[in-house]
């Protein structure tokens, strides 16, 4: 079976004809060259581009040795971050690992427990949490590229507290792992004045473009997963995404189909997974395309279902509600594992006409049927065809999603690498946490609430 990925749209027929896709070649093509040429709107923030073939050698063979002294001394690592600064590696973890915590695969070395805490101010999870590490020993990954993310901060001087009493401030600093910017931020300073160690997320890689460097990579690794076979699917996608003429180029083609429905008045583009080890990697992908596609009132709004669950219960609205969507399927080609069906002697249930089938062609058979049945409904389908559930194919993944989504911004006529939107939250939550330099705008917040 082949190890690459596939993007195959052949169910659009009847909401696209091929010949659109052709008139696209040359935008696309343009657009390529403005983001590989960085000649575009946001050129400072392109180094994921050549990742995975260019990155720091020899903090990769830190991040692996961190792994090792985590997996040694720690029953649980808390990795603090929010947005691009856990969705990758939650991603990769809920993908890669077990999906339980509680049993260990025959022959598996057992791994830390990996807990996201920072992405959410929830005095209630922190709380559970705390109760979590309750006689654990465990440390502590800050994520943060700015060093002044108001959630991970929270949460980072809860645990590390915790952290002090539990082992006192010489362990536990050796306990605290940062990731963040290379020279500045006060994550950086407080990470040079403890002496923990640091990784660093490169001045030109986004947030959400870091799941390939230490931001993903030191908790991926930690979790046992292989974080050198995902580096090489990634470069497997990117030789792909430079290289392969348009018409065999996944990514190419993945951002002209989406641009010429969107310009159909499909607005809105579900994700739509069939196992549950895939949520978090539909998380990561909405973050990617929201926070680079959503601006100048322009982009198609990412949503994402889990199915066949949320067919129960968003499968009504998919199939027959305002036709406003189309849907990009994630298929795992090749299922990880292998449930036979039994025959039972008295067929109550009626299900023995399936004994001897497996559960992933039960899967399989939902997953070709909805499909059909959406596209009935005047739903485009779009499917990425995952070989299996490995790092390798994951690495091609994120390739191929981030080249296409720098792609498809420029096609859109945004700026695919800033976030300004996120920042009006932010003013407004300051100005009523009091924080110094913001009293005017607390005033006038405080008469409007
Ligand atoms: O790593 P940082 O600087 O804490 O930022 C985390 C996230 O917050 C955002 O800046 C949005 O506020 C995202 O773009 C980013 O991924």
């Amino acid at each position: 079976m082949s190890r690459e990925l596939v993007f195959d749209y052949s169910k659009t027929a009847g909401f696209i004809r091929e010949e659109e896709i052709v008139n696209m070649k040359k935008a696309v093509l343009g657009a390529k060259e403005v983001l590989t040429e960085k000649t575009g709107a946001g050129n400072d923030f392109l180094g994921w581009i050549d990742l995975p073939v260019d990155y720091d050698k020899d903090e990769f063979d830190r991040i692996k040795k961190a792994a090792e002294k985590i997996k040694g001394d720690s029953d649980v690592l808390l990795v603090i971050g929010i947005g691009g600064s856990y969705l990758g590696a939650r991603a990769a973890i809920e993908f890669l690992s077990h999906s339980f915590y509680n049993v260990l695969p025959k022959g598996e070395r057992k791994t830390p427990e990996i807990y996201f805490v920072g992405n959410s101010i929830s005095s209630k999870y922190i709380k559970d949490l705390q109760d979590v590490l309750e006689g654990k020993d465990f440390s502590i990954n800050i994520i943060s590229k700015s060093g002044t993310t108001t959630e991970p901060a929270i949460a980072f001087r809860v645990f590390k507290d915790m952290l002090i009493k539990k082992y006192g401030r010489e362990e536990a600093n050796k306990r605290i792992y940062a990731t963040t910017d290379k020279a500045k931020g006060a994550l950086k300073n407080l990470a040079t004045e403890e002496g923990y160690e640091s990784f660093v997320v490169p001045d030109d890689v986004g947030g959400r473009f870091s799941v390939l460097t230490a931001v993903g990579l030191l908790p991926i690794a930690v979790s046992g997963a292989d974080i050198d076979q995902l580096m090489e699917g990634a470069a497997a996608a990117r030789k792909t995404a430079l290289e392969a003429e348009y018409e065999k180029n996944p990514a190419l083609l993945y951002a002209a189909v989406r641009n010429i429905l969107l310009r159909k008045g499909k607005q809105v583009e579900i994700v739509a997974n069939y196992e549950p080890s895939l949520h978090y990697v539909s998380e990561w992908w909405k973050q990617l395309y929201g926070e680079s596609e959503g601006k100048d009132q322009r982009g198609i709004f990412p949503a994402a279902v889990d199915l066949t669950t949320d067919l129960h219960s968003m499968g009504q609205f998919i199939q027959d509600g305002a036709r406003i969507m189309f849907e990009t399927v994630l298929s795992v080609e090749e299922s990880p594992a292998e449930i036979v069906l039994q025959k039972e002697d008295v067929d109550t249930d009626g299900m023995n006409y399936l004994a001897g089938q497996t559960v992933d062609f039960v899967n399989k058979s939902a997953m070709n049927g909805t499909i059909l049945a959406h596209t009935d409904g005047n739903v485009p389908n779009l499917m990425v065809k995952i070989p299996s559930q490995d790092a390798y194919s994951l690495g091609q993944l994120f390739y191929f999603f981030e080249f296409a989504c720098g792609v498809s911004g420029y096609l859109l006529g945004v700026n695919p690498f800033n976030q300004p939107g996120v920042e009006s939250y932010k003013k407004n939550m300051f100005a009523l946490l009091g924080k110094p330099g913001y009293e005017e705008a607390r005033e006038a917040l405080l008469k409007r609430l």
